[in-house]
């Protein structure tokens, strides 16, 4: 496969994601110019400070004639907002991709916003990221060694699918391909729930009478369960309600092994709890051993 390289990328959203990608590109010495466009004035201010973007854009409008490759990484809420500005001034040749973390939404707003350009529109998201936000916490280094969903529709241009994919693994990544329902059953499990926990878990601790002790006397394993409590509200909404079919289907599956687990502590059956507690060990042994 032929090694992509563009003349001109725009980042719509020069956050962790949008920031990194343009950061990891330009390492890879794959794009000459990068054109951010962004709701703050001061985040764009600091993209341009710290080199992730050459300049910046006033509006999608005046950025996207130019375009090789339009790469969407605002929260997925933004999606349909941004693809009906987007529409009236894309090119035949530009390349439309995103980084969202759920898809089902994304290629439904595609479909409706995009409909002329949808061969040519690659769904795409990087199982990577942190609980920091902004263009102040993107690295070049971010996507190394991660996996990149692309979650192409039956219409997409094989050449544009080549090409997303040629940027991701520039940017040190490795590509496979998912069906978006798919994808997004399985992220529900493994990201969009273990999110919703930590927020949940994080809000019940923090609302409490006695909270300002409980923080005190914190060690490591409640910082590593609560880490990504402290990542973007406004991404983890859009992610929740995007998802919500497959994230309610678990929430209930968890509240269901909560239960288990409180009546065998309430039962003071010490078998069964250390029993499951060993299953549990050895489903995380087999994360770290295929990590
Ligand atoms: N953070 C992660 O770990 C992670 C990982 C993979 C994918 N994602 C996805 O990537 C996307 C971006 O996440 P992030 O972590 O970079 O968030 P971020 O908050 O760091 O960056 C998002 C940027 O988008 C900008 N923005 C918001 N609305 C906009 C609009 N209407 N027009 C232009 N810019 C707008 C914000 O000002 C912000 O600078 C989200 O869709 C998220 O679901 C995040
Ligand atoms: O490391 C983190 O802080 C993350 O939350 C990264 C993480 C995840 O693993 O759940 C978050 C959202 C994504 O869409 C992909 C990656």
């Amino acid at each position: 496969m032929r090694e992509a390289r563009l003349k001109t990328l725009v980042v719509v959203g020069v956050g962790l994601i949008g920031g990194s990608f343009a950061l990891a590109l330009k390492a890879a010495g794959r794009v000459d110019r990068v054109v951010g466009v962004g709701r703050t004035r001061e985040n764009l201010q600091h993209a341009l400070d710290a080199g992730l973007v050459d300049e910046v854009a006033e509006s999608l409008a005046c950025a996207a004639p130019g375009a090789d490759v339009v790469l969407l990484a605002a929260p997925v809420g933004q999606t349909g907002r941004l693809m009906a500005q987007l529409a009236p001034c894309l090119n035949g040749r530009t390349i439309v991709t995103d980084a969202g973390s759920t898809k089902q939404d994304v290629v439904a707003m595609a479909r409706t916003f995009l409909s002329m350009h949808i061969a040519r529109f690659v769904p795409a998201h990087p199982i990577a990221g942190m609980e920091r936000s902004g263009a102040a916490a993107a690295t070049a280094e971010l996507y190394r060694g991660r996996t990149v969903v692309l979650t192409p529709l039956p219409e997409t241009d094989p050449a544009a699918r080549d090409t997303v994919r040629s940027l991701w693994e520039a940017c040190g990544a490795q590509v496979v391909e998912m069906a978006p329902d798919h994808h997004d059953r399985v992220l529900a499990a493994v990201s969009h729930l273990p999110h919703l926990l930590a927020f949940a878990l994080m809000d019940l601790v923090g609302r409490h009478a006695e909270a300002e002790t409980f923080l005190r006397f914190a060690g490591s394993g409640f910082r590593d369960v609560t880490r990504i409590a402290a990542s973007s509200p406004e991404m983890w909404r859009d992610i929740c309600l995007a998802n919500r079919e497959a994230l309610l289907a678990l929430v209930d599956a968890y509240c269901a092994e909560l239960d288990e687990v409180r009546d065998l502590v309430a039962q003071g059956d010490g078998e069964a709890l250390a029993r499951l507690f060993a299953r549990a060990r050895q489903a995380r042994q087999r994360l770290d051993q295929e990590a």
